[in-house]
């Protein structure tokens, strides 16, 4: 068979593992050929991809970033864009199949086109994790990971100057990058998208903290409403895509704590940091199964369905499935780790 691959949404480590694994796995296993298109959906619109052969996936297992490039380019909106572009778009290539690498966005894109009988199967992608129908998603360890470092860093600095210090770290819709790192690091509070605080119970842990002599570390995700605030805080206008920026919410946790407590606290905003450079040992595993499964999809015929893990194992579950709503972070997560704050 005759196989494109994209890579859409913001970049995440793990990308380049999977078109490694879907590229060896089709070649090696069923004599397929591979395009990759270049930046996402818009290489599928304007027709930009290149030949991918097995000397093109050579030692990318570990390796950060796209080799084709992303976009936040919307396959059905805009003069260029729509189901018929699309199609042409295969047809020139003479392609049995599209494997769509993304977030909730760009696979919400690629079910729509499914949809219209177009042969596309998913690949899960977000450093978020907030997608449904997987347990995890690749790239979610690596952002874990760098941020856990980063924050054991934080503590030892803090603790030289007894100062309260705060982390900001991703998470737009979802908290799962600051529960796991959070926990991990022995923060003193979490504060994510899901859960409602008010400063006043955050100035309080933070405080009995400080009482008992040691540094409070506070991790906040990017999309944290506190109690008193209506939205989100996305001050920096918005992205090509018209999505508002975030980012900020960290310097406000920050200040208030300071007026409310007059302890010295600090604010790092941790940012794309999370999502460069090399993935875990996890995400390169995941990544290549998930690769290798894709192809495994295409073969089924299996059009408008993503690959996903469940345990240990690979399955393979329908795009409605995973798209029907966010994967938030549960109730009993967050009162397990709320369990360890304040006093
Ligand atoms: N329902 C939809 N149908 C078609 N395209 C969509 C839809 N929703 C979003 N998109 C397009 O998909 C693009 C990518 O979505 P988004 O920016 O959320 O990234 P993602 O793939 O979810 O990855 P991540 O959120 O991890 O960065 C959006 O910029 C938009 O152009
Ligand atoms: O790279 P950009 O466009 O700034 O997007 C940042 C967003 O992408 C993510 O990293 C992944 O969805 C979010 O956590 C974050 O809000
Ligand atoms: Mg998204």
């Amino acid at each position: 068979m005759k196989i494109g691959i994209l890579t859409s949404g913001g970049d995440c480590p793990g990308l380049n593992a999977v078109i490694r694994g879907a590229v060896l796995h089709g070649v090696k296993t069923h004599h397929d050929t591979f395009v990759g298109f270049r930046h996402g959906w818009k290489g599928v619109l304007t027709n930009d991809a290149i030949a991918l052969d097995r000397t093109d996936v050579r030692g990318l297992a570990g390796e950060g970033g796209t080799i084709l490039g992303s976009s936040r380019t919307n396959p059905l909106d805009g003069p260029d864009a729509g189901v018929a572009t699309v199609a042409t778009t295969l047809q020139r290539r003479e392609l049995d199949a599209l494997v769509v690498i993304g977030g909730e966005g760009s696979l919400a894109g690629a079910k729509r086109l499914a949809d219209e009988g177009l042969p596309i199967v998913g690949v899960p992608k977000t450093i978020d994790n907030d997608l449904r129908g997987t347990d995890y998603t690749f790239g979610f360890d690596t952002a874990v990971s760098i941020a856990t470092d980063a924050m054991d860093r934080l503590r030892t600095t803090g603790e030289s100057h007894h100062r309260c210090m705060v982390a900001e770290v991703m998470g737009r819709h979802v908290g799962w990058i600051a529960l796991h790192s959070g926990v991990a690091v022995g923060a003193h509070a979490v504060l994510i998208p899901e859960q409602r605080v008010g400063m006043p119970e955050v100035c309080a842990w933070v405080q009995d903290v400080h009482e008992r002599g040691r540094s409070p570390l506070v991790v906040v995700a990017e999309g944290f409403i506190p109690a008193e605030r209506e939205d989100v805080l996305a001050e920096n206008g918005t992205d090509a895509a018209g999505r508002p920026r975030l980012g900020g919410v960290g310097a406000l946790v920050t200040a208030e704590i300071e007026q409310r407590t007059g302890i010295e606290t600090r604010n790092t905003i941790l940012g794309h940091v999370q999502r460069g450079g090399n993935p875990t040992g996890f995400d390169r595993v995941l990544a290549t199964r998930f690769g290798m499964a894709a192809v495994d999809l295409v073969h089924e015929s299996r059009w408008g369905q993503m690959v996903s893990i469940r345990g240990t194992e690979i399955e393979r579950v329908d795009l409605s499935e995973a798209l029907a709503g966010l994967k938030t972070v549960p109730q009993h997560r967050w009162d397990e780790a709320r369990a360890l704050f304040g006093r």
